[in-house]
């Protein structure tokens, strides 16, 4: 379970530029929720997740993963409890290590010592058949290098990355946002598949407005470092994009102002 409680979290505190990124947040989320998360341009989505990952400190307010305080967490078990995947597909993984080696590397995550890529036969049986859940081929190439591997081929191995070791809170940042459309497709697929089957909880960051009600069992919605909507799963099966643009207008007052929304 994670709880946010009263969190808040302000740039460049009494100065012209002041910014509130976060403003008395709370959340619960319960163990093997997926919850999609949208709103406008600088609501404080990637604050909320930078906060949650335990790489930002709230000013106030705190953060607990299983009623464990995330700040106080060293960072080796921080990255044992929470995966991430990045809008990026160069951030989650090492360009000039193989396949196996990446895989190597998440494997081990979270152990505090005895760090060693060594890729044993038995590991790599096992990387060869998580691999070969992605459907994409890449357990035939084990040990090519990450950096020569295509953007969704390689965000298919973070997400892959990032849930080896079951974590216990799935971060997803706007992670299909740099992808054509057919590779988009396909990560969100294997997304639902993956949190499915490890019945992770997970929390989503997206602009699509289609795919936030579709996928997962919840949905948020932020504006001006607030959660100003939380739709459970029985409202959300049945709303419309349209509706859920007009509740925003009428709680918020204005528009959803959002650069890179994409309504369906
Ligand atoms: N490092 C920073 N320094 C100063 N201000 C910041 C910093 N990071 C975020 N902000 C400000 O905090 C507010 C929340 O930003 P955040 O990036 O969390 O929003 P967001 O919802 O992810 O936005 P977007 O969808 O536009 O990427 C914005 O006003 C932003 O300008």
């Amino acid at each position: 379970m994670l709880e946010l409680k009263n969190v808040s979290k302000l740039f460049n505190p009494g100065t012209p530029d002041e910014k509130v990124a976060l403003m008395n947040a709370n959340l619960t989320c319960n163990s093997g929720e997926f919850i999609t998360v949208i709103g406008s341009n600088g609501a404080g989505k990637s604050t909320l997740m930078n906060i949650i990952s335990g790489v930002m400190k709230p000013d106030i307010g705190e953060v607990r993963i299983e009623g464990n305080a995330i700040q106080q967490l060293p960072e080796y078990e921080r990255s044992r409890w929470i995966g991430r995947v990045f809008q990026d597909p160069m951030a989650g993984t090492a360009p000039r290590m193989s396949i196996e080696e990446n895989l190597a590397m998440a494997y081990k995550r979270g152990q505090k010592r005895g760090f060693s890529l060594g890729v044993t036969s038995a590991k790599r049986m096992l990387f060869h058949e998580q691999l070969q859940r992605l459907g994409i081929g890449l357990e035939n190439r084990l040990s090519a290098k990450v950096g020569l591997l295509s953007g969704g081929e390689r965000q298919a191995l973070s997400l892959l990355m990032a849930t080896f070791t079951k974590p216990q809170i799935l971060l997803l940042d706007e992670h299909t946002a740099a992808l054509d459309p057919a590779r988009a497709e396909l990560i969100t697929r294997l997304t639902e598949e993956i949190v499915r089957e490890m019945k992770l909880t997970t929390l989503m960051v997206t602009h699509n407005m289609e795919q936030a009600i579709r996928l997962g069992n919840r949905l948020i919605m932020m504006d001006k470092g607030k959660i100003i909507l939380d739709i459970p799963h029985d409202r959300k099966k049945n709303l419309t994009v349209s509706q859920l643009l007009g509740e925003f207008q009428q709680i918020s007052g204005q528009q959803l102002a959002d650069d890179r929304i994409v309504l369906g």
